[in-house]
């Protein structure tokens, strides 16, 4: 039997959705907390393939997901290509910046990047052999102009104003880089598919603020870039594009990217989304993650909702954006107990 997420992804419309939670291996879980002490720090923790592989399993034995999420991040592309990075206990990563020519000329060449990504793949494998035969393993990566506002800014900003003041400034540098993050993008995902990963998404978390046509040759054009390279690789596979705070630009985006699914956000509504996206293929999303802290019979109705909405198409049920540390394991369980409600009746 193929597994469910695969079926999804494949445009089936299933009884009930497949099932996994965006940041499911993080803070909100005590072993997850214990398992990054023991390797010392959260860049230890990705770059030590046992550990990196137990803290993606965590959740799918305590949850029965339906699929597995690489642990790793975004901003292991930018360390690989050269930046200095390091996360600052809760005030998030800070980088060495890219903003000249010369700092661009300083990164090292894509074929470089494997040096320091390779435990990464590691994990992968590991992975792909430890996982129950039920559960799918997606690979990931930061899209282009996300890991870019990150290396422009040295941090995370709330309006990506240093990204945009370069694209208003030096329009050919930033494309360089978007360019060289793109030709590295494809290769790191390749080797996670090679690795086992059996489906990539990738995260483009501040899509929403590229306006015009900015956001279709910087969001849109490089994960269609990207699709298009991997599914050449490897015929068949599988991507999800993320292309976070797209608004009504979510309608279409199955044929802009070439995406399989597009994992929407909750800024959209569910009934609006199933009309508009899901009419081209598979969506992915989106309960409103706040929901995971505050529980209730708000919850039950809220995941109810996405369900109900999506029910006619295929579907792959997840939040909005990453679960908070602050969310509560209960309100996970009573999340899934109503997703999976008609599984079994
Ligand atoms: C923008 C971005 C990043 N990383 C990621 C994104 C895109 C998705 C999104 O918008 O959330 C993606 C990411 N980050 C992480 C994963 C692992 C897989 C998963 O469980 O989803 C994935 C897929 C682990 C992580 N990445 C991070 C943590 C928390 C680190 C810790 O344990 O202290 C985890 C579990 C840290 C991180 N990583 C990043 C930031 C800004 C931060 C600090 C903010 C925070 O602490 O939540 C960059």
């Amino acid at each position: 039997m193929t597994k469910l997420l695969l079926r999804a992804l494949a445009g089936e419309t299933l009884p009930v959705p497949p099932i996994w939670m965006m940041r499911q291996a993080g803070r909100y879980l005590a072993e997850y907390r214990a398992t990054r002490e023991r390797a010392g720090s959260f860049l230890d923790l990705c770059y030590n393939p046992d550990l990196a592989a137990e803290v993606t399993l965590q959740p799918i034995r305590r949850f029965g997901f339906d699929a597995a999420i690489l642990f790793a991040d975004i901003l292991l592309i930018p360390q690989a290509l050269g930046l200095d990075l390091t996360f600052e206990a809760g005030e998030g990563p800070r980088l060495s910046t890219v903003t000249t020519e010369a700092d661009l000329a300083r990164l090292k060449p894509v074929d470089a990047i494997h040096d320091t990504l390779s435990p990464v793949y590691e994990t992968v494998r590991i992975l792909s052999r430890e996982l129950p035969s039920e559960t799918a393993l997606i690979g990931f990566a930061g899209a282009p102009w996300t890991v870019a506002t990150y290396m422009i800014a040295g941090r995370g900003t709330p309006d990506q104003g240093p990204a945009h003041d370069l694209i208003r400034t030096n329009r050919p540098l930033f494309e360089a880089l978007l360019d060289r993050l793109t030709d590295a993008t494809i290769d790191y995902l390749s080797r996670q598919v090679q690795a086992g990963a059996e489906v990539v998404k990738i995260f483009d978390s501040w899509a929403g603020s590229l306006q015009g046509d900015d956001f279709r040759a910087y969001s849109l054009d490089p994960a269609r870039r990207i699709t298009a390279a991997l599914k050449q690789r490897h015929p068949g596979l599988p991507v999800i594009a993320f292309p976070r705070g797209a608004g009504e630009r979510f309608e279409g985006a199955h044929a802009a990217t070439g995406a399989d699914c597009i994992a929407l956000d909750d800024g959209v509504a569910p009934e609006w989304a199933a009309r508009h996206v899901q009419a081209a293929g598979c969506v992915q999303g989106a309960l409103a993650s706040p929901h995971l802290v505050t529980g209730g019979p708000e919850l039950v109705e809220a995941t109810r909702r996405v369900v109900r909405a999506f029910a006619g198409g295929p579907h792959i049920f997840n939040l909005g954006h990453g679960i908070t540390p602050d969310a509560s394991v209960e309100n996970v369980h009573r999340m899934i107990d109503t997703v999976r409600e008609g599984r079994h009746g």
